[in-house]
């Protein structure tokens, strides 16, 4: 299985199958309580990566359980290294079927499982960090960020959706076309919005707010891709992060974050695209390169 989807040669994302709340007091869907969920990620996984950001800088890791999938998916979909010791799970459909015995569509990551009911809650990557920073307070660590503050949604939001549809979704809309109007559709729109961003990032250190925000963790997966799997596996080659001097040193800057180096693994993105993706790398050969000097000074505190 992967992730084609082609209506006239296009990508299309499938819609998330389950989305159920997590709530503070658990009025609406289920309540936030800690050690009850558990969150199933690939390192890989762009979608995933900002939900480990998250859960890091929110000082969550002792309050939502992580499991973390094997980066190279076969036939079978993401596989749990050992076995799963809380579901018992080495499939991770085996959790959606366990949910939705008549579940037909892709096993993704991120989603979350709840291990008193015994289902998955959710798989809806967007709303998974907004949960976390909302209706997780109670647990979240002394002096943790506010990711997402009330008086910034809007700017927030309003960027998201243009780095969500260009950036995060326009690099696998340009990698994963099958005629070459898609492909250069999106790589179009794709460098238009990070020429736009290289602009915006030259003049402050974050994307809103003078702050952190929910809008730099979801630009960052794909941003620390780029180099070594965009630009190459899915021909996002106009230019390379490094052509970028303020993209780049803000992805730098982030970087040098724990919350963001530890959570970025460059052996699981590389062996999960080039080998998992044998319509576009049939060899399935992982290049050794490229070489990035992540902890180059970013000089990026002259903007705060
Ligand atoms: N839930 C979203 C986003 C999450 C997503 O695409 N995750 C990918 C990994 S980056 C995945 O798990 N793919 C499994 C598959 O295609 O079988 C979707 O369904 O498109």
């Amino acid at each position: 299985m992967d992730m084609l989807n082609p209506v006239a040669g296009r990508f299309v994302r499938q819609a998330n199958r389950f989305t159920e709340k997590i709530t503070a007091d658990g009025a609406e869907g289920l309540p936030a309580e800690p050690g009850r969920y558990r969150l199933f990620v690939s390192y890989a996984c762009p979608w995933a990566h900002r939900t480990l950001i998250v859960r890091h800088l929110l000082g969550l890791q002792d309050v939502i359980d992580v499991a973390v999938v094997d980066p190279v998916r076969d036939e079978a979909g993401w596989r749990i290294p050992g076995g799963d010791p809380v579901t018992g799970a080495t499939y991770l459909s085996e959790l959606y079927l366990a949910t939705d015995p008549s579940f037909e569509g892709r096993y993704t990551v991120p989603c979350i499982w709840d291990t008193v009911t015994r289902r998955l809650v959710t798989n809806d990557f967007p709303a998974i960090t907004t949960m976390m920073e909302t209706e997780f307070t109670a647990f979240h660590r002394a002096g943790a960020p506010d990711l997402y503050p009330a008086e910034l949604r809007p700017e927030i939001d309003e960027i998201n959706a243009l780095v969500y549809d260009t950036v995060n979704n326009g690099v696998y809309k340009a990698g994963f076309a099958r005629e070459q109007g898609p492909y250069e559709e999106a790589f179009d729109q794709l460098f238009a919005t990070l020429d736009t961003l290289e602009d915006r990032l030259s003049r402050q250190r974050y994307l809103v707010g003078g702050q952190l925000t929910e809008a730099d963790i979801r630009l960052y997966p794909t941003l620390v891709r780029f180099d070594s799997v965009y630009h190459g596996h899915f021909k996002c080659n106009l230019r390379r992060l490094v052509d970028y001097p303020h993209l780049w040193a803000y992805t730098r800057d982030l970087y040098s974050r724990p919350a963001f180096h530890e959570t970025t693994d460059f052996d699981h993105i590389k062996r999960h695209y080039y080998m998992t993706h044998p319509h576009i790398n049939p060899s399935r050969i992982v290049p050794k390169g490229p070489l990035l000097d992540w902890t180059a000074p970013h000089g990026r505190d002259r903007l705060d």
